[in-house]
């Protein structure tokens, strides 16, 4: 079924002060809006809501992993906006959330997902724990009962056309989606809401945000190592750029000894082997393969387990050919692949000043270190 995300982040952030809206402050060393946008990657195609004043803000973090769209006066106009751009894309269920919310996990989002099999319209809500209060110049003025009181929380999901419907018909302002939506006739299932899915609103929120951050996080250090022989030929292929050399290198794929190394980094930080489980060389149907499908696999496993690669240095060790006039191109197409920022990955290279196997010219050495994070 193809599903989108909507994140709304249009909203000007009054409460929460600072110099910038509170999406775009930083959250443990990231915009707020990087943590929400990274939360529901790999979920649908991303709409991401945006003030108008702040697009260029928005290619510069999210460039081609978000659609942006402009945001307006109230956060249902936001949302109305989005849908209207997605109208005619032939998606079937949107889930709509808050981009102040950064800490949505992905059981809570999964149980959204679920609940639509079944339901319309979903959203995931906490029981209202405390006891409830009136209070008038700064008194009790009385008790409320909690009977039936749920704490609302996105990504509210949609039968997407119902909720375009319904956004169209409402043109007052609405608390939240649901709101739109009961106001349609729509039904909507309440599913699991988690106490860290809190929308950041006020300043003291970033710092709770933080420490949960903090408590969460499993940072994974990766290393690879690999070795290729020379044999004859005219170039070589290193990091996914083919350079020129009066040598080629030997293996049962291209050979990519910086690549490989590379694979096996990610491979190693997920404790998932080597190249060699996932793709044995005694497969005939890996011989001259590219070797950007391995890198591709190892980096897509690490995102579905929910890791994102941190920072990547690529160390080539041989005497000829220079890697100096290549490492830029080598990083780029690295990133490319990887779908990382070039300023997060290093190629380098150095020599063994003539010494062992790599200084007698004999086949080329790299070593590799990534970095892999969830947060
Ligand atoms: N015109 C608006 C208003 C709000 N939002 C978004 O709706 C979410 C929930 O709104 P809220 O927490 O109220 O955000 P702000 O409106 O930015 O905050 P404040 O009311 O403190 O100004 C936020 O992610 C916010 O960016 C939006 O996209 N467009
Ligand atoms: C949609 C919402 O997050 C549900 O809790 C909330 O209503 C939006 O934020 P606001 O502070 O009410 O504007």
């Amino acid at each position: 079924m193809s599903t989108a995300v909507i994140i709304v982040a249009a909203g000007r952030g009054t409460r929460a002060g600072g110099a910038l809206p509170k999406q775009w402050q930083t959250l443990a060393g990231r915009p707020v809006l990087a943590h929400t946008l990274a939360a529901f990657e790999g979920v649908g195609r991303i709409v991401v809501v945006l003030h108008p004043d702040e697009m260029d803000r928005g290619v510069a973090l999210l460039g081609g992993r978000a659609v942006l769209c402009a945001g307006g006066e109230t956060r249902a106009a936001s949302v109305r906006n989005a849908l209207e751009l997605l109208d005619g894309s032939g998606v079937e269920r949107v889930l709509i959330h808050d981009g102040a919310r950064p800490l949505v996990s992905r059981d809570v989002i999964g149980g959204v997902l679920d609940a639509l099999a079944s339901y319309g319209a979903a959203a995931p809500a906490l029981p209202v724990s405390d006891a409830l209060w009136h209070g008038e110049d700064g008194e009790v003025s009385g008790t409320r009962s909690r009977e039936g009181l749920w704490r609302a929380q996105t990504p509210q999901g949609f039968d997407f056309e119902a909720i375009l419907k319904a956004h169209r018909a409402h043109r007052t302002e609405a608390a939240d989606d649901v709101e739109v939506a009961r106001a349609a006739g729509i039904a909507v299932a309440i599913t699991q809401g988690s106490e860290d899915n809190f929308k950041i609103t006020y300043a003291e929120d970033f710092a709770r945000a933080e420490r949960l951050i903090g408590g969460q996080m499993d940072i994974r250090l990766g290393h690879g190592y690999d070795v290729h022989a020379f044999e004859e030929g005219d170039h070589v292929i290193l990091c996914g750029v083919r350079v020129p050399h009066d040598r080629a290198l030997k293996g049962h794929s291209d050979a990519d000894v910086g690549m490989h190394a590379l694979t096996d980094a990610i491979y190693g930080a997920l404790a998932e082997g080597d190249i060699g489980r996932h793709f044995p060389p005694s497969d005939p149907q890996w011989k001259g393969a590219a070797s950007e499908i391995f890198l591709d696999h190892a980096a897509k496993l690490a995102d579905a387990r929910g890791f994102r690669i941190g920072n990547v240095d690529v160390t080539l060790i041989c005497e000829r050919p220079k890697i100096g006039p290549h490492a830029g191109a080598m990083a780029s197409e690295l990133a490319r692949i990887i779908g990382l920022e070039p300023a997060r990955i290093s190629v380098k290279a150095t020599t063994s000043e003539q010494l062992g196997f790599t200084g007698r010219e004999e086949g080329i050495a790299a070593i590799a270190t990534v970095t892999l994070i969830k947060e």
